[in-house]
């Protein structure tokens, strides 16, 4: 159950390839940059919420990524009406729990969709993941205060319950399917000082989860593409400003090479 660069490139190549289209429910903060790392990726993004169209474009997708940084109630609607559309064409979904734990909106609105429909793979930081499952963890808005390690037995535990992959991002990423887990050591702090590299990743794990079958590995995958363009777009760069652009460009020009030199992984 082991991590390969050669099995990283090939989900690269069949994204660069293929060009997944994936359907975006995500927050005012994190658009444009989300849909800019699927485009650098390869991928093909769309984000649209209004629960009038959502079915339409689940339609014509070939990945759901759900992310409720910046709710409301007409947007949760529409996440309704997306996942239950994407259940029934069997396309996956990718539910990012932002700020779950900061408000009872968040945490409510999170349990309630991935009860109704549970979602091929859960994407969150370590705060975010505890407090799906606990009320006594207060997340501090959508930046963790815990660590991965902190949330293995949570993320075992939704991953049984659901029937679904929980990925869980830090210093190390722990991805959990059943007994089964993989854990990615790349990365850098610098990617914890700009806003929306967790979105990011929950999005890139849309486009491939849109072509890898295997869950497990699909976000095992999207979370070394993401360390491994954050650790080039930093030695790039000066700091959270150029970080984006770097790692924008790191995503697009990404190699084999790079791959097998950098990967860090484990079991
Ligand atoms: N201390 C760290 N060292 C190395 N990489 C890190 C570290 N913390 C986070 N990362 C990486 O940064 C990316 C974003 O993870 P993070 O846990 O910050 O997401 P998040 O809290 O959901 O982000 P946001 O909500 O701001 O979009 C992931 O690719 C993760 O591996
Ligand atoms: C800062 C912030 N607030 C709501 S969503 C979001 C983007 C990072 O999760
Ligand atoms: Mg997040």
């Amino acid at each position: 159950m082991n991590l390969t660069a050669d099995a990283i490139w090939k989900d690269v190549q069949a994204i660069r390839q293929q060009s997944p289209l994936v359907h975006n429910i995500t927050n005012y903060v994190a658009m444009e940059f989300t849909a800019n790392a699927l485009l650098a990726l390869g991928a093909s993004p769309v984000m649209a919420h209004t629960a009038e169209e959502v079915r339409e474009i689940v339609g014509i997708s070939q990945a759901l990524v759900i992310n409720i940084g910046t709710l409301s109630p007409a947007w949760i609607q529409g996440m309704r009406e997306a996942m239950a559309e994407a259940a029934r064409r069997n396309v996956p979904i990718v539910l990012d729990p932002v700020g779950v734990g900061a408000s009872r909106l968040r945490t409510e609105t999170a349990r309630e969709l991935i009860a109704a429909v549970p979602p091929r793979i859960i994407r969150g930081n370590a705060s975010e993941i505890i407090a799906l499952d606990s009320d006594a963890q207060k997340t501090r808005g959508v930046d963790s205060s815990a660590t991965s390690s902190q949330a293995y037995e949570t993320a075992r535990a939704l991953s049984k319950r659901y029937g679904c992959v929980v990925s869980v991002s830090g210093a190390t990423d722990l991805i959990v399917q059943g007994d089964q887990e993989l854990r990615v050591n790349n990365g850098t702090p610098l990617m914890t000082r700009v806003t929306a590299m967790g979105c990011a990743a929950s999005a890139l794990t849309g486009a491939f989860a849109a072509c890898n079958p295997s869950a497990l590995h699909a976000a095992a995958h999207a979370m070394a593409v993401m360390g491994i363009a954050g650790e080039l777009g930093a030695e790039q760069g000066q700091g959270p400003g150029t970080l984006p652009m770097h790692f924008l460009d790191a995503l697009h020009l990404l190699s084999a090479g790079q791959l097998q030199a950098r990967l860090r992984a484990g079991e």
